[in-house]
């Protein structure tokens, strides 16, 4: 970290945190304030459903019926293989995120903002945060975490955790951020994005 800030350039900010913490929520209450924000694990969703070579790549690894005639991953059916199989989870992750980081890259490259940020559940386990400035985590208690996905999502408490498990304890996580918003529906989370939105400002402005 540090590389933007030492050449007076626009600031590039992370915010991560476990599956269901909420940081695609708070990542929309920094949009609301002009805050330019790329959502990694939707353009993951995007890129694998567009970019020639990573559709080449899967369908060579987990099979030509990943994908219809029209080219729409069957995210179910690869799901139930990599999160039940770390190997093949690691196969795909090494497939999918450096073409994530390079998309993120010319998406940052075409931004004029004081700061940005990148949104992403694996920011640590992917490598990414090493070409950020600071890291923001979200936080909130894994039971009311594992209930939210299995909400939002119409999956079973067994499907969250079998994700859960493949993402770095969220406890580690939070130690790794340089700031921490809590998410928990206790504390206003609001007032913690207002005042951490003036730090950055401060922060870019210095830079
Ligand atoms: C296996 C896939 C097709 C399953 O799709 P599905 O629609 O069921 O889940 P979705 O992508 O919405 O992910 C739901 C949540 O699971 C978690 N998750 C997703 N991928 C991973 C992963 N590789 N490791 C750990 N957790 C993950 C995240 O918290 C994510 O928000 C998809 O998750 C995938 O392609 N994952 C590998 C690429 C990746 O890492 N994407 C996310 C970050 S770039
Ligand atoms: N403070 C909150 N109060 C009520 N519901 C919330 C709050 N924060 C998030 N949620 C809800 O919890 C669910 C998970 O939030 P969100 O999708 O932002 O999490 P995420 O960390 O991006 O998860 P994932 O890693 O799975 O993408 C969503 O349905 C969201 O609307």
């Amino acid at each position: 970290m540090g590389f933007f800030l030492e050449f007076g350039c626009m600031l590039k900010i992370g915010i991560t945190g476990g599956i269901g913490s909420g940081k695609s929520t708070v990542a929309k209450i920094f949009a609301l304030l002009g805050v330019p924000v790329y959502y990694a694990d939707d353009a993951a969703k995007t890129i694998m459903q567009t970019d020639a070579l990573l559709i080449q790549q899967v369908k060579a690894h987990f099979g030509d019926h990943m994908y219809d005639s029209n080219n729409v991953l069957d995210r179910a059916a690869l799901g139930k293989i990599v999160f039940n199989d770390k190997d093949k989870l690691e196969l795909l992750n090494s497939l999918v995120h450096p073409a994530t980081i390079r998309h993120s890259d010319e998406w940052a490259d075409r931004q004029t903002a004081p700061y940005v940020l990148k949104e992403a559940a694996l920011l640590f386990e992917s490598g990414s945060f090493q070409f950020l400035d600071k890291c923001i985590g979200v936080s909130a208690p894994q039971p009311l975490r594992i209930l939210r996905v299995m909400r939002r999502d119409n999956i079973s408490r067994n499907d969250v955790l079998a994700r859960m498990y493949k993402q770095i304890d969220d406890n580690i996580k939070m130690k790794l951020c340089d700031y921490v918003i809590r998410n928990d529906e206790q504390e206003m989370v609001i007032p913690q994005v207002l005042a951490l939105h003036k730090t950055l400002l401060q922060l870019a402005a210095e830079a």
